[in-house]
């Protein structure tokens, strides 16, 4: 859906690229998450390929056409949700809609998605009353009032709780179920984990890994058993590698000597793959 080759930029005051030659694909119908520490160059990346931001160099293509050759009508295919909401607060929640259908030829039923994210009720209420859960579940409504081919979501659960993170990760699934492609940024690797079917990892304006979760599981991970036991009163935690666990003297030690208190076994989670690949440059 979107090939992008090359790609550099520099904002105008600045001395030095933001985004440092990257080379990626977001392939059509797939949810890919794009990671990085804070000020590696994500939101800029989607605001390239939003046309937020021009005078860039290399090449980015949308559906294998150059995407300065896409005019306004690129909007009509794309949906954002950034961090920030972005909301008139003296309109009525159906009001903000209304204002924003006007920009699109074509919209879905409003009403549905405002009573799959549960604001149904409050529609009729101004938005400068809702609470900052209530306007983020408004931004996404907002972003698929179009019928959108390709998501752009920035950090799209953060400020939620639990049961409304979940209700809006079910309909970016149904989404992406339906055809949908998504680009999605997030610190939160328990989003990823869920939605994701491939990453790419960018630090300092590069790429520095791209691939499936369960591939880079494989690639970093290893199998761990974690042991917690007291020691003079005081829980210590320790990690053997499961591969090697017949033949630790350290954890048998541990076995016969400590009290232990829990003993779980688990894989390389995917914020322990996110630390250790920002931490180390790879190429
Ligand atoms: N308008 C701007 N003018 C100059 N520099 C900018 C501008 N916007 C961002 N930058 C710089 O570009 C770099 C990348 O910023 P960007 O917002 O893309 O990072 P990010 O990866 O999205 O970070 P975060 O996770 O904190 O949102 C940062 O060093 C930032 O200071």
């Amino acid at each position: 859906m979107f090939k992008i080759k090359d790609l550099s930029y520099r904002y105008p005051k600045n001395q030095t690229d933001t985004i440092k030659g990257i080379s990626f694909e977001v392939k059509q119908g797939e949810i890919f998450g794009f990671l990085g520490p804070s000020g590696a160059g994500k939101s800029t990346t989607q605001k390239l390929l939003i046309k937020l931001l021009e005078g860039y160099e290399g090449e980015i293509y949308y559906l294998d056409k150059p995407l300065n050759t896409f005019k306004e009508s690129f909007y009509q295919d794309v949906g954002v949700s950034f961090e920030m909401p972005i909301h008139f607060s003296k309109l009525t929640a159906s009001e903000n809609i209304e204002f924003f259908k006007r920009f699109y030829k074509k919209t879905i039923d409003t009403d549905k998605l405002l009573k799959q994210v549960g604001l149904y009720e409050d529609k009729d209420k101004k938005v400068g009353e809702y609470s900052k859960g209530m306007k983020i579940r408004l931004n996404f409504v907002r972003a698929m009032i179009n019928d959108p081919k390709i998501l752009f979501l920035d950090e799209p659960t953060n400020g939620l709780d639990p049961t409304n993170a979940k209700i809006l990760k079910d309909l970016i699934l149904d989404f992406k179920a339906r055809g949908g492609t998504v680009f999605l940024t997030t610190h939160i690797m328990n989003d990823v984990e869920q939605l994701c079917d491939r990453v790419g990892f960018i630090k300092e304006g590069r790429i520095i890994e791209i691939d499936t979760p369960k591939n880079l599981k494989l690639k970093y991970g290893k199998k761990v058993i974690t042991v917690e036991y007291k020691d003079d009163n005081q829980l210590t935690l320790v990690t053997f590698d499961q591969s090697t666990i017949k033949t630790n003297e350290a954890f048998f030690d541990l076995m016969k000597h400590k009290e232990i208190v829990t003993i779980h076994s688990g894989e390389t989670t995917l914020e322990e793959i996110f630390i250790k690949v920002t931490k180390e440059r790879i190429v």
